[in-house]
């Protein structure tokens, strides 16, 4: 005899079939998307319906026998010191507090600051070889920081990066349907390979509004076409300064040319973020602004939804 999976309530569109044949009934059910843990649910709610139909003898399969994978967004930058890290921590949690189970790989060999950034300082198990991320602020991390002590990463070059940084990429993501990568600054051949690996299903690119930090923007973005990433948009960090005491807005480093270089690069502009003191020391004591509810939060929050309306336009 068959059920029909109209049985199964709201888990009936993932019903495929279900057959009871001498007391045992055989479900075959669509695991798609689902981490092991919903997976594992889906199943008991199976068996208990089934249970109250009287049929205790269960054999469920599933048609997708592993998630979906997490689509990877790189966040780039020509250059170091720009805050692509700050800026990928808290695009990170603002991801997170949008609804999506965020993993962050922080990939920058030359300055891993994501474990600082985020406030952790814990390192990763690994189970059959296998990294298990960190949690921390909501979010899943995995550090080339959290494998060598600190100041150590910088000495590394060619295969040795890439070998460690092959190890966070192979991690433990299941469980995570995005997952932020905090590049390495500039574009050489430990990023090329990286994105090569990773293969991005977008990239950002963050830069301040010098002309020099934008010309180097330039070269990340055209890393990314010729990688075939699609350049999700260009971040403007450390845009225009209101100064605590007066009130007034400044713009040490000019205006508008972030956007104007976007436009001509034929790439979004996803957003600024202003110079801020209190972004600075509240970055470096591992309290995450995107984390809180002041207006650093929001506007991470604005940047998050801008990646999302252009990864799924
Ligand atoms: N909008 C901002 N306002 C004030 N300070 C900022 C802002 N963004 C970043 N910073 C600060 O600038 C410094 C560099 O930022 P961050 O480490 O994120 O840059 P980065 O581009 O990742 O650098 P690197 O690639 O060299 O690691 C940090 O001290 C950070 O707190």
């Amino acid at each position: 005899m068959t059920f029909d999976p109209s049985l199964f309530g709201s888990d009936e569109s993932r019903i495929r079939q279900v057959k009871a044949d001498g007391g045992t009934a055989r479900v075959i059910a669509d695991a798609t998307g689902l981490s092991e843990e919903e997976r594992a649910a889906l199943g008991e709610r199976v068996k208990s319906r089934l249970a109250e139909e009287g049929v205790t003898d269960v054999v469920i399969g599933f048609t997708a026998s592993k998630p979906a994978g997490p689509k990877l967004i790189a966040v780039g930058s020509g250059k170091g010191g720009v805050g692509k890290s700050t800026v990928s921590a808290n695009l990170a949690i603002a991801l997170a507090r949008l609804g999506h189970k965020v993993g962050i790989i922080d990939a920058d060999i030359y300055g891993p600051s994501q474990p600082t950034l985020l406030g952790t300082h814990q390192r990763p198990e690994a189970r059959d070889k296998q990294l298990i991320p960190v949690d921390a602020q909501g979010v899943k991390l995995l550090s080339v920081g959290q494998l060598v002590s600190p100041g150590h990463a910088l000495a590394w070059r060619g295969p040795m990066a890439s070998g460690a940084l092959t190890q966070l990429v192979e991690g433990d993501w299941s469980g995570t349907d995005l997952i932020i990568v905090d590049l390495p600054p500039g574009t050489g051949d430990v990023q090329l390979s990286l994105i090569q690996k990773s293969r991005p299903v977008g990239a950002v690119v963050v830069s301040t509004p010098q002309d020099l930090a934008l010309i180097d923007a330039r070269r990340a973005i055209d890393l990314f076409g010729k990688t075939g990433v699609p350049v999700l948009g260009l971040i403007e960090n450390m845009a225009g300064y209101q100064c605590p005491h007066c009130g007034e807005t400044s713009d040490p480093f000019g205006s508008g040319g972030a956007e104007a270089a976007a436009a001509e690069l034929g790439v979004a502009f996803l957003g600024r973020l202003p110079l801020s003191a209190s972004l600075r020391s509240e970055s470096d004591a591992g309290r995450p602004p995107a984390a809180g509810d002041g207006p650093a939060a929001a506007a991470f929050r604005t940047l998050a939804e801008a990646v999302l309306a252009r990864l799924d336009p």
